[in-house]
């Protein structure tokens, strides 16, 4: 389980998170959405440490990643990476590396694993994402959406307790898109725990359990997808929806 209190984040004197607090259980999926700006990628970063929080907890699976705010140690850091698989908008691959060893590397440096069964892992997931044909091709010969289906078996292969998306089909054209939704549809019908920034609202409404909306670095309305795209509550959630909706 994934646990947040009282989470603020503060670049100077912008509040840019205030006062967070989400819960997120074993294999649920929560899609976080929200107008431009409003802190959904900051929220994500801070729950892995790629921006240190200014105040508050986060825990996964009941221990704390680190005791905020101090920066987290290196051991800290390590702990929480094998914790969470992050997906960005951008797929990070190594270009120069081919697909299985981008699946590979981070098996072995960040969990020890023995370079055989970091193949096998690799090549178990690549063929889950429909890729197992692509394993020795580099990046570059891949489409954008099965670059971002590498990034997804890249962060699956670390056995994280969530994966953490942030607007992981924004850079792809709408149908390639839908094939990085489906993967992602299928690892939620499977039980994994995600945690979704998105602007594909089809996506949170067929595949979340929660969505949360976030404004101005605050969640002002959480519930079930069905509840929140017939009945939204908060004015900045009827108005958000009504502009992704004349998109
Ligand atoms: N490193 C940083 N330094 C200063 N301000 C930052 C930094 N990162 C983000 N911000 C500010 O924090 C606010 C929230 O940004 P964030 O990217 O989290 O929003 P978002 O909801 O993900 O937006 P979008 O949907 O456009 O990606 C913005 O006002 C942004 O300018």
């Amino acid at each position: 389980m994934v646990s947040i209190e009282g989470l603020t984040k503060s670049y100077g004197d912008h509040v840019v998170l205030d006062d967070i607090a989400l819960d997120v259980y074993p294999g649920e999926v929560v899609a976080l959405i929200g107008p431009s700006g409003a802190g959904k990628s900051t929220l994500l970063r801070c729950i892995n440490y790629l921006e240190t929080p200014s105040s508050g907890t986060i825990s996964i699976t009941g221990e704390p990643v680190a005791a905020v705010p101090s920066k987290p140690t290196k051991a800290e850091l390590l702990a929480v990476r094998r914790r969470t698989g992050m997906v960005f908008q951008g797929f990070h691959l190594f270009p120069h590396l081919s697909v299985l060893r981008n699946v590979t590397l981070a098996q072995e440096l960040v969990l020890g694993r023995k370079p055989q069964e970091a193949r096998e892992v690799a090549l178990k997931l690549l063929d889950r994402v429909g890729l197992a044909a692509k394993a020795d091709a580099k990046p570059m010969q891949c489409s954008g959406g099965q670059q971002q289906r590498i990034a997804i078996a890249r962060a699956l292969a670390l056995d994280p307790v969530v994966m953490l998306f942030d607007e992981p089909t924004s850079a792809l054209d709408p149908e390639v898109g839908q094939e990085v939704l489906a993967v992602m549809r299928e690892l939620a019908d499977q039980g994994t725990t995600m945690i979704v920034v998105t602007h594909a609202m089809g996506f949170a409404r067929k595949v979340a359990d929660q969505v949360a909306v976030l404004a101005h670095g605050a969640i002002v309305e959480q519930s079930h997808p069905d509840e929140l795209f017939t009945r939204p509550q908060h004015a900045v959630t009827r108005r958000f929806l009504e502009a992704v909706a004349e998109q």
